[in-house]
């Protein structure tokens, strides 16, 4: 079965897994009303007995009355029941969606499921819920009462028995081979839906790119063709399943005259009444209908496999983790201790060896050229990624030791693209947190200089700012990143060139906000490009192709990296900011 070669699942754990799932003893009385439904089935074979055999051979129409009445009210019954197993069953799904939801999505969040394509963990729960109400679970629930079709049909002629017998063997047979042939196809297709659902989601979200580059053919096209390659297995696995399928039914047709022709056979030999014919015809068919629902309903039976695979591998690092300690609120102190990180089993390291420790009201600046490795060390000390080896403590305790909605409580993160969540200004500035006071918002706001900006939106704090931040400037964009970052009691703030799209004065209202952040005693690191911060450092570190060049006092570090002056010639002026950042062009 594809798997998305995660690996197999301990039985254990997909026991677990099933475990967590509320309303799992509705199961109980969904077997039971099918138990019912499935007796009462048998109501018009034996209806069909008693009337030919009895009723016509004695002529009395009271009994015939009380025989219909009797039929008919265990028919209602029957539909009632089935009434409540398929509402019980479509519950029982909800359930099912409704407790593995929140796992799945908080392994897509914390990147604790494994893989490239978390985000369609949750469309294979969908899909699994969807299977769960759909009538081919009620045909394998009512599977097991075939036998008991069987073995009346052998009571009532051991030749029934046999042609039923034959009937369920060959369309088992067929089910099993529709299985193997819509095996290969599911999983290519699947693979392919992936790769589809990605370029579209990549397409929508750089929509205005691909319009102003020209590329709205050339995207189509591409998507068409990988939809085609999606679309190709299934429409092979299906035809191959309408074939098959077709022969089931022809099968099953020919299995029910057979039954009727021996059955009349029978009759003439005398060896049965002709009640027994009409019944054995009923009960064949009800024994081979679901069959031929099976082969048929292989193919979902491999998909919900299929997704059932998917959505345990999903939810088991979530379930395995062990739950994190609460910690006590930090001070601020960052150690940053022999940091090594890479990337799968790449040789060359992003970091190395990087230590460096600030302390609460500190700001250290993070300088380097490109691709030095500045904002891969920001992540890691936000705890989005861990070390390959190394430690980073905030207060002393190593970061994934934290709860992680912890530690983002104490953490003011900005990355490099700002990222703002879909909603009102107010709604991106608190983000989740349920409890935002509106002047803690607003607090966020004017410490990131971003108050005023906000007021004079069309809404004010209550402006919608569409699909991140869509509606808004660059420099919009970054202030409120910036009082998202400052928002609530930070500890530690960790901004990604946070000046890239700020103008003079938003600069200088970054540095008076920074210059708050560190009144109030948080830690600060910071990666820019531009001089301006260097001014208020406490220290700068210095990244070449992720080693840790130097680190000290802004004077010294820009000291050491300035080319040494050639003999005779005038040298820079003394009381001139600098203007050239290590390893970085000339700024502006
Ligand atoms: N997810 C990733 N997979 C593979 N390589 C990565 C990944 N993220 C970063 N890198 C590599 O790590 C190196 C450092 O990247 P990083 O973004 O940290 O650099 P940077 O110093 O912030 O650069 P810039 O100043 O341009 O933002 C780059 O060579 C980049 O290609």
């Amino acid at each position: 079965m594809y798997s998305r070669n995660r690996g197999a699942i301990p039985a254990s754990g997909q026991r677990l897994l099933v475990a967590l799932i509320p309303g799992r003893f509705a199961l109980v009385w969904i077997v039971c009303f099918s138990v019912s439904v499935n007796l009462l089935l048998l109501v018009v074979p034996f209806y069909s007995i008693e009337v030919f055999d009895r009723v016509l051979s004695s002529g009395s129409v009271e009994t015939l009355v009380g025989l219909t009445v009797i039929a008919v009210g265990a028919l209602a019954f029957s539909a009632a029941f089935d009434t409540f197993r398929n509402r019980l069953l479509s519950r029982f799904a909800v359930g099912f969606e409704h407790c593995l939801a929140p796992i799945i999505l908080e392994g897509s969040i914390t990147g604790a499921a494994p893989g490239d394509c978390r985000q369609h963990d949750l469309v294979k729960l969908r899909e699994l819920r969807s299977f769960l109400s759909s009538g081919t679970v009620t045909s394998l629930i009512d599977a097991p009462f075939l036998p008991v079709f069987i073995l009346i049909l052998f009571f009532l002629h051991p030749w029934y028995g046999v042609i039923a017998l034959i009937g369920v063997g060959v369309l088992l047979a067929m089910g099993v081979a529709s299985h193997w042939i819509a095996r290969g196809e599911i999983a290519q297709a699947s693979q392919a839906a992936l790769k589809t659902q990605a370029l579209l989601d990549g397409i929508v979200r750089h929509s205005s790119v691909v319009r102003a580059m020209g590329w709205t053919r050339g995207a189509i096209r591409a998507f068409m063709s990988l939809n085609d390659e999606a679309l190709s297995p299934v429409v092979r696995a299906s035809e191959r399943i309408y074939t098959i399928s077709a022969a089931a039914r022809t099968v099953r047709t020919i299995l029910q005259i057979a039954a009727i022709g021996c059955g009349a056979w029978l009759v003439l030999q005398n060896e049965v009444l002709s009640g027994s014919l009409i019944a054995s015809s009923i009960l064949i068919a009800r024994t081979l209908q679901p069959m031929e629902g099976l082969v048929s309903a292989w193919r979902a039976l491999a998909s919900a496999q299929d997704a059932w695979t998917q959505v345990c591998n999903a939810a088991m690092p979530v379930l395995a983790r062990p739950r994190k300690t609460l910690l006590p609120p930090p001070s601020g102190i960052l150690q940053v201790e022999r940091v090594t990180f890479r990337i799968g089993g790449t040789q060359r390291p992003i970091l190395a060896g990087i230590s460096f420790q600030c302390r609460p009201s500190e700001l250290i600046v993070v300088i380097g050229p490109t691709g030095a490795g500045k904002s891969t060390l920001l992540r890691l000390m936000a705890g989005l990624e861990r070390p390959t080896s190394g430690t980073i403590r905030l207060d002393h305790a190593a970061l994934h030791t934290w709860d992680p909605d912890q530690l983002g409580q104490f953490v003011g993160y900005l990355p490099q693209d700002v990222q703002l969540l879909d909603g009102t200004v107010a709604e991106a500035i608190a983000g989740f947190d349920e409890c935002a006071r509106d002047e803690a918002i607003v607090a966020a706001a004017m410490l990131a200089q971003a108050h005023e900006m906000i007021l004079s939106l069309p809404a004010g704090y209550q402006t919608e700012i569409g699909r991140d931040g869509c509606r808004l400037s660059g420099g919009q964009r970054q202030r409120l990143g910036l009082a998202r970052a400052f928002f609530g009691d930070r500890k530690l703030i960790l901004l990604d060139e946070p000046n890239a799209n700020l103008d003079p004065d938003g600069e200088e209202a970054l540095c008076s906000a920074i210059q708050s952040a560190k009144a109030r005693g948080a830690a600060s690191v910071i990666v820019t490009h531009r001089p301006r911060l260097l001014t208020i450092a406490d220290a700068v570190l210095l990244l070449r192709d992720g080693n840790q060049i130097a680190f000290g006092p802004p004077y010294e570090v820009l000291r050491t990296q300035r080319p040494a002056p050639v003999p005779g010639s005038p040298g820079p002026p003394r009381n001139v900011e600098p203007q050239r950042l290590p390893g970085r062009r000339v700024i502006p």
